[in-house]
């Protein structure tokens, strides 16, 4: 199983902030999207480099490293996603942009698709799946099942807090696809909410409720 729970400090931190009851609107989208960089940090370590030339400060000649001409996409689940979407492309500013917008039925807790705008190029992209939280796995699976139908075979997922009921189910549906996260909770409540999670991320990036 690919599993990445990030136990870095500055991610921990930012975390236990995250999860204080009665946080401002304000904070919780600062600290979604710091977290969004910092795992776009964990999750890039294998991008490949390759050396290149330039002039330097004094006119002499240095050898530096650059991408390896990475074309990379990130794949934001509306709405919560967009939470995240800044961080992700501040470290990533070339990136393309594909946004899916689902939502989880609140009565059976299945996902409901009604928004899908990709980037061109998916077979040659990497995709970085962001959304702050997997509780069951079904919005998980349904975004990276149309990723793959689409022909992309290089994605990553990142999501702040995950359920251990929605990692083993991701996992199983898709074991060669990573997870990074910066918490594996406990379970997941009677209405599909992760315990002790962040509650609704959603409202809480957008003010809502
Ligand atoms: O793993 P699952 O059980 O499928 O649940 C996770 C999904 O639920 C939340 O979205 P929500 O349906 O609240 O939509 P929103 O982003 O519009 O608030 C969350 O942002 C995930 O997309
Ligand atoms: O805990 C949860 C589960 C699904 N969606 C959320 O926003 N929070
Ligand atoms: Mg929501």
């Amino acid at each position: 199983m690919s599993l990445h729970v990030i136990d870095h400090p500055l991610v921990q931190h930012k975390l236990g902030l995250l999860r204080e009851a009665g946080i401002s609107t304000k904070s919780f989208r600062e600290l979604a999207n710091e977290l969004g960089s910092l795992l776009t940090y964990e999750a890039t370590q294998d991008f490949a480099l390759e050396p290149h030339t330039i002039a330097g400060w004094d006119g002499a000649t240095v050898q530096v490293q650059r991408l390896k001409g990475k074309k990379v996409t990130v794949v934001p689940i509306l709405r919560a996603g967009i939470g995240m979407l800044d961080g992700v492309l501040g470290l990533i500013p070339s990136a393309k942009v594909s946004v899916v917008g689902l939502y989880r039925d609140e009565a059976t807790l299945e996902p409901v698709a009604y928004f899908e705008k990709l980037a061109g190029e998916l077979t040659q992209r990497t995709a970085l799946v962001i959304d702050p939280m997997l509780a069951t796995g079904g919005t998980m699976i349904a975004t990276l099942d149309m990723l793959k139908q689409k022909g992309c075979s290089d994605i990553r997922v990142l999501v702040l807090v995950a359920a251990p009921e929605g990692v083993e189910k991701v996992t199983s549906a898709h074991p060669n696809i990573p997870i990074y996260t910066a918490a594996l909770d406990d379970h997941l409540n009677e209405h599909g909410y992760i315990v002790p999670g962040l509650g609704d991320a959603g409202d809480k990036i957008f003010g809502t409720r």
